[in-house]
């Protein structure tokens, strides 16, 4: 979504006019009208009944007696939901989703909106968009972080943390996940911050359709640009290393100190208050945060598209080469090396181009051997190598 609009905010089609409707009252969800769920996310204004999702009002018309509710963490036999801006509730998971064979990212994740009935989640609304990773382990496994992502702030230091290359991971695992990237360089403010230079670095890392901001995470005044993408009902997330600044960026958007680790308390199934984290931090602009660990060690899930996913440019040049199974090492006409040569593009730029690709093409022979089932992996790796050695020339 939103692809193709360089700074302009992702909320156009959450943003459609639903005035006050009658059907609203006979709706499922919160007399309110829906502003309880609306601070925690819900994407579309009005009631739920009336959400401009055809898939969505379909499944919540099956379940008359429901009301959608959103996952705030995942529990041993159930999920923590909430109904709005307050602590979340236990509820039992639908049976399917328990048994050990259910695939793992159908399952709800952190961020899913479902419907509850007397305690126990009847449906799962259609997920609009999920940042997943690829999980390690002995069996391939696709890890939803968190569902139904608007908007994903891509937070990097201006100072040693700095790194186009730790960037470009970021933006290529959030493309193809329906999510907006937004580059927000903090400790502008800091004495040694070249925001010039570092604009410059990242000129083909982040293309036209990926804003890059530079501010001081601390200042509330520089963190108002970000406005743009937290308009009501978007939900958005921070990814970046520690310490770039995600906390404090996120205190300033609250326009208030909150605790660093915003520890909340729960009450689980048996009525006992645990503690846990806040994963929906409603902000004073209307917007959401989703804010959930795991977020820090991204891998690739092998859905990727190095092209789609900010490498057009060195696609291309591989394309150009003269023969199709070009490595770019010695042989003659080759576009990659010419173009290292000349300088129009970057060794390290390649370099990193290089890793991502073969931890994409890992993680896909992973994938389709799981998807092809257990005996099939090798076969379904076989395909899987034709095609990328196709799509890459034989390596
Ligand atoms: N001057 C200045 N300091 C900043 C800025 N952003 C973050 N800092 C400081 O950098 C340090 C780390 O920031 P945090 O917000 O804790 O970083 P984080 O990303 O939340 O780190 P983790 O919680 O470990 O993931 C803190 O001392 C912040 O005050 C900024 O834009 N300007
Ligand atoms: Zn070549």
């Amino acid at each position: 979504m939103g692809r193709s609009c360089r700074g302009s905010p992702p909320s156009g089609r959450l943003e459609s006019a639903h005035d006050a409707n009658p059907a609203a009252r006979l709706s499922p969800g919160p007399p309110d009208g829906g502003s309880a769920l609306r601070a925690i996310g819900w994407p579309f204004p009005g009631a739920p009944a009336e959400a401009d999702d055809p898939a969505w009002r379909q499944t919540m018309t099956a379940h008359p007696q429901a009301r959608p509710a959103r996952v705030v963490a995942q529990h041993r036999s159930g999920y923590l939901v909430a109904e709005g801006p307050v602590d979340g509730v236990a509820v039992e998971s639908l049976p399917e989703w328990q048994r050990p064979k259910f695939p793992p990212e159908q399952r709800p994740a952190v961020g899913d909106w479902v419907l509850v009935e007397e305690a126990r989640i009847v449906a799962l609304l259609p997920r609009r968009s999920a940042i997943k990773r690829g999980a390690a382990g002995e069996h391939y496994r696709q890890q939803v972080i968190a569902a139904n992502v608007d908007v994903v702030l891509v937070v990097c230091g201006l100072d040693a943390d700095f790194n186009p290359r730790r960037i470009e991971r970021y933006l290529l695992l959030v493309h193809g996940g329906g999510a907006q990237p937004v580059v927000v360089l903090t400790k502008a403010d800091h004495p040694g911050a070249d925001v010039d230079a570092a604009l410059a670095a990242l000129a083909d890392v982040a293309g036209a359709d990926v804003p890059v901001l530079a501010v001081n995470a601390r200042d509330r005044d520089s963190v108002a640009a970000l406005a743009t993408w937290l308009q009501p009902g978007v939900s958005a997330v921070l990814v970046g290393s520690s310490g770039a600044g995600k906390s404090t960026l996120t205190n300033s958007l609250l326009g208030s100190e909150r605790m660093k680790t915003g520890e909340v308390r729960v009450s689980d199934e048996r009525g006992r208050h645990t503690t846990t984290h806040r994963a929906l931090i409603p902000l004073p602009s209307g917007a959401c945060l989703i804010d959930t660990p795991g977020m820090r060690e991204l891998k690739p899930t092998g859905e990727e598209d190095l092209a789609e996913g900010g490498f057009a440019d060195v696609e291309a040049l591989t394309e150009q080469c003269r023969f199709r199974d070009c490595r770019h090492g010695q042989e003659p006409g080759c576009a990659v090396r010419a173009a290292i040569e000349s300088g129009a593009l970057a060794p390290a730029r390649y370099a990193s181009y290089l890793k991502l690709r073969d931890e994409v093409d890992a993680a896909a022979g992973q994938l389709a051997g799981r998807r092809g089932g257990k005996r099939d992996e090798k076969v379904a790796g076989k395909t899987l190598n034709k095609r990328l050695d196709d799509k890459y020339g034989k390596r």
